[in-house]
């Protein structure tokens, strides 16, 4: 008999893509009375519980009979370094006036910079430690996080610093992502872009992506382009927020560069999608941000599908939209966009991985990282059909079964 670290079974379904990206209609495995090994930070072998309860022996193990596990979820789109909140902006959204609007008026974005450039490091450090280890509670295992809200480059880079600080005893992987949010209101913005541009190579080593906000009331097609342009010559992944309040021709921009991820897309234009599918990229969608807008207009998910297109969701956490929970955003992505259950689980873990460059999780398969989500539910339909509870009995994150269940459930005394 093999020792483990870990062993999870009997396991009352287990469901996982197969390969990556995946794509609507690809086959998933869906397997009951499964069994996974676990050894250090990996997966050594998936199959039935006959095979792998009686080859290995666990130093601990996580019965889950009664359960679903899927791979750790992903959030591949999040601002969750800022400080302050924007609760009293909801009467102004109540009356009906429009996001960008708010932004023009200084609000919005502009407010949330005030309050985290007047924020210290220590309180931002804080800040971003407890929303990592809230998002870990609902299953996340890996997280996007954008910097964005110091618009000047000196704030930017702090923040920057900040989501790399190895003083950070994060719960789970970040990957740091400069996001070039809205132009200064105190500065010519041309004058904004080109300082932009020249900073890229400071920002190097503290950011793996570049993400521009291309919409109106941001920065436009030609800003965005120039910024593309000089982040893919200094060998950063390139990610957009396109098309979210207004088309103005930002997710054409697929056209001329690889984007590894393409987000929002509320108003993308129907033929737009096979040009994301010819170009590779990933549509993350962001359906709290839907309903946190306000927004009757939705992502063109069946355009999408039939181009082939990858589908992957995030929780788009902002201080516009505060919910740091993904299962949120998988629920939502079933009753607000029309994304089948099966869709939703590999939106929101292979392709979300595979939108981050990751190409070691996100499946449960020999090889990859042992990070797992064990759900207080008996199949994966649950996740899309159970609305506003947190539905996670247990994560393991590289092999380590986390500390905290949300509701203080013990799952086994030699793994808690
Ligand atoms: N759209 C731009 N940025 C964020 C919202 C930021 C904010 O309103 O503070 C988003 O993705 O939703
Ligand atoms: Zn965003």
């Amino acid at each position: 008999m093999g020792r483990v670290s870990l062993l999870i079974g009997p396991i009352g379904q287990l469901v996982t893509a197969k390969s990556m990206p995946w794509r609507y209609g690809d086959q998933v495995l869906i397997m009951e009375n499964a069994g996974i090994a676990v050894d250090g930070n990996k997966i050594i072998e998936v199959g039935s519980w006959d095979t792998i309860g009686s080859k290995y022996e666990g130093e601990c193990r996580i019965p889950a009979e009664e359960s679903l596990v899927t791979a750790g979820l992903i959030d591949p789109h999040t601002h969750l370094l800022f400080s302050g909140s924007r609760e009293d902006e909801l009467e102004l959204k109540l009356e009906g006036v429009p996001y960008e609007e708010i932004l023009r008026r200084g609000g919005g974005i502009y407010r949330t910079v005030s309050a985290t450039v007047g924020a210290t490091d220590n309180e931002l450090r804080r800040i971003l430690l407890n929303r990592l280890f809230e998002v870990a509670k609902y299953g996340t295992t890996t997280i996007e996080v954008k910097s964005g809200y110091g618009i000047e480059l000196n704030q930017e880079i702090r923040l920057l610093r900040i989501i790399n600080d190895p003083s950070i005893k994060a719960p789970i992987d970040v990957v740091p992502t400069y996001l070039v949010h809205v132009p200064p209101r105190d500065m010519d913005r041309g004058e904004y872009v080109n300082m932009v541009m020249g900073s890229l190579d400071k920002v190097k080593g503290l950011a793996k992506f570049v993400d521009v906000f291309c919409d109106e009331g941001a920065f436009t097609v030609q800003e965005t382009r120039g910024i593309l342009r000089e982040a893919s010559r200094r060998g950063f992944g390139l990610r957009l927020h396109a098309d979210e309040i207004a088309y103005i021709g930002c997710s054409d921009l697929v056209r001329e560069f690889s984007i590894a991820s393409l987000d929002h897309l509320l108003n993308l234009p129907e033929q737009n999608a096979r040009l994301i599918a010819e170009g590779g990229s990933v549509a993350t969608l962001l359906p709290v941000t839907i309903l946190s807008l306000m927004s009757s207009k939705r992502p063109p998910v069946k355009a999408l599908r039939g181009a082939g297109v990858p589908i992957a969701l995030g929780s788009d956490f902002s201080p516009n939209s505060w919910s740091l929970n993904m299962q949120y955003a998988m629920e939502l992505a079933t009753y607000l966009l029309g994304m089948a259950p099966i869709e939703v689980l590999m939106a929101a873990t292979v392709n979300a991985a595979y939108s981050l460059g990751f190409r070691d999780r996100g499946i449960i398969q020999p090889g990859y990282l042992a990070d797992i989500v064990v759900w207080d539910t008996p199949n994966y339909r649950w996740l899309s059909y159970e609305l506003g509870r947190n539905k996670v009995l247990a994560v393991i994150k590289r092999g380590a079964v986390l500390d905290s269940t949300p509701m203080g459930t013990v799952i086994s005394k030699e793994c808690a």
